[in-house]
């Protein structure tokens, strides 16, 4: 019989379907983390929300652990990476708690507009203060929208429904979607000049961590009101509460927070009581929502226990083990080439994806191959832990068009991967090849090149100039920084230029603007200065 822990609080129909399954249930929401830590071995499942950490220490004790699902959306508290070192199948319910968190977002900006907490707790205080707690209405208002997914679109029809203007940024969704939405998306900076209320629906990653900080809080309108509903870190708490103390901002309404639970001694947004709102992470809390997640998340940790696939899972690739292993040279170039694609051009919006294959590697199902290209590719820009189940779908929702072909490998290379990429800037090319002394890198944008496929690389495209190379190499040379390996090519004399550099080690962003400024002196037209770390 299979041991399942709920160490957070789900809906008892969750643990109903469980019980229905055969399985052996420990309700445990709220245990010491000592406890679990010690009890952790004994459970082949575990269904938790956002107040349980599954972290490196408890999963290297979780010795039986099967299967982890998450009756939510975000997944932060897990270390998805540690769960697939121990093999550990993680899943999530991303959409059983939406329209929660949608409704809630609609309140609290109606709240923060309307004063409804506050007057509610004067009254509560026998205090009648309507000049007080004047309000101002949203119709006629711009929202902001920053991460126009699920959440945010739905909060975007809502808005509209209520006569606002919504205007958003998301610079990896297809512009398609937003056009269906009639919402503009436009560049970050200008979608915080424009809103008199901005509302976040950003997964929690590098590049939204702190996504509103005080650079951000400056150039917002003085009027304007923030509201988070979707993970505490996007926003740097010590610099909100600074723009509300020096009136760079109007109001907050914030859901999640940096450090939860909340107490006055770790949180500087307790103090505006007039101004800020504050929920105790309550989006997803809704009976419906409760029950949706609760109900896939029991049924799924059954199915996965009786070695079924989970529907929305977030570390496993679904594929026919012995296929895998063939083409796994394969696959390794290509994600490898992925990786390097994400990390030179993932921050332009994605359009289309072309990925060419020579030689031996059409022995070969190009099915895991294109699929782990595409989790490469996406996987820095989406919150659903994309992976080979799920990456093909997930292009296609996004509006990304994806084809693969075979190309004549008449040189002496035995195999080769070729990707471009089309984004809205450009497009892009790489090309590799697997030999027996690694992945080797052949062509950057038709430059022929040979290059080990990892370490340190500065790209840069320019107008063909003399002096380019001496300024690049002597302020590497000045800094200590080792040209390991470094190619050239040009269409024509005075033509569109690229230079590959492999280096020893990284440059400062100091240095890389010294570069910048360099080249500008040299007046190059630099298209592209990029250092990346494959
Ligand atoms: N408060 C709650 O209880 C609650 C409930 C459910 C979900 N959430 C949180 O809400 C957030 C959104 O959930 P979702 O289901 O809409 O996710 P989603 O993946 O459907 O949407 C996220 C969107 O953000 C966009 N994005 C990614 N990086 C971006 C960036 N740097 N700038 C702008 N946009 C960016 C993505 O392209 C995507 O369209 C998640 O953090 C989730 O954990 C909170
Ligand atoms: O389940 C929770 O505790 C929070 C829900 C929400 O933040 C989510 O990401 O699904």
């Amino acid at each position: 019989m299979y041991k399942v822990l709920v160490s957070d609080n789900i809906a008892q129909k969750g643990i109903d379907i469980l019980k229905e399954a055969g399985m052996e249930v420990d309700f445990k929401p709220g245990q010491s983390r000592e406890e679990f830590l010690e009890t952790i071995a004994e459970y082949d499942g575990i269904i938790v929300r956002s107040m349980t950490l599954l972290d490196a220490e408890a999963l290297n004790k979780a010795k039986k652990l099967k299967v982890i699902g998450r009756a939510g959306t975000g997944y932060d508290n897990i270390d998805l990476d540690e769960a697939t070192k121990h093999g550990i199948f993680v899943f999530n319910t991303p959409t059983g708690n939406t329209i929660s968190a949608v409704e809630h977002t609609m309140g609290m900006m109606l709240s923060l507009s309307r004063n409804i907490p506050q007057a509610n707790q004067a009254l509560h205080n026998d205090i009648w203060d309507r000049k007080k707690y004047m309000g101002v209405e949203v119709k006629g208002k711009t929202l902001g929208i920053i991460g126009l997914g699920r959440i945010g679109s739905r909060v975007a029809k809502r808005a509209q429904s209520f006569g606002m203007k919504v205007i958003a940024n998301d610079p990896y969704l297809a512009p398609q979607k937003a056009e269906k939405l009639n919402v503009p998306l436009l560049p970050f900076k200008e979608v915080l000049e424009k809103a008199d209320y901005v509302t976040l629906h950003t997964p929690l990653t590098d590049e939204t961590y702190h996504i509103l900080s005080h650079k951000e809080f400056a150039i917002m309108k003085k009027s304007a009101r923030v509201i988070n509903c979707a993970r505490g870190q996007n926003i740097d708490t010590k610099a909100l509460a600074e723009a509300l103390e020096n009136d760079k901002i109007t109001g907050a309404a914030i859901d999640v927070h940096e450090e939860e639970p909340v107490k006055a001694s770790n949180n500087p947004l307790l103090k505006f009581q007039d101004r800020v709102i504050m929920t105790c992470h309550l989006g997803g809390t809704t009976t419906e929502a409760m029950d949706n997640v609760s109900i896939t998340a029991a049924e799924e940790v059954v199915s996965v226990l009786q070695s079924n696939l989970p529907e929305s899972p977030l570390n496993i690739p679904a594929m026919d083990p012995q296929e895998f292993n063939q083409a796994k040279p394969y696959i390794n170039l290509v994600t490898k080439l992925g990786n390097f694609m994400a990390k030179w051009k993932g921050h332009e919006r994605i359009e289309a994806v072309e990925v060419e294959y020579g030689g031996e590697v059409n022995q070969y199902n190009h099915k895991p191959m294109t699929l782990s290209l595409v989790k490469s590719i996406l996987e820095p820009i989406l919150d659903d832990r994309i992976n080979l189940v799920n990456a093909m779908h997930i292009a296609q929702e996004r509006g990304i068009s994806l084809k693969e072909s075979q190309i004549q490998n008449k040189g002496e290379l035995k195999n080769i991967i070729k990707i471009n990429l089309k984004t809205e800037v450009g497009q892009y090319c790489l090309a590799g090849t697997h030999l027996p002394i690694g992945f080797r890198l052949i062509e950057i944008n038709g430059l022929r090149i040979d290059l080990d496929l990892s370490g340190e690389f500065i790209i840069v495209s320019y107008q063909d100039k003399p002096g380019v190379i001496g300024k690049i190499g002597s302020t590497l040379g000045e800094e200590n920084i080792n040209i390991a390996n470094m190619q050239v090519g040009r269409q024509e004399i005075g033509g569109d230029a690229i230079m590959m550099m492999q280096i020893d080690s990284k440059p400062s962003k100091e240095i890389m603007e010294r570069i910048k400024n360099h080249l500008d002196e040299l007046n190059t037209q630099v298209k592209d200065l990029s250092y990346l770390e494959i």
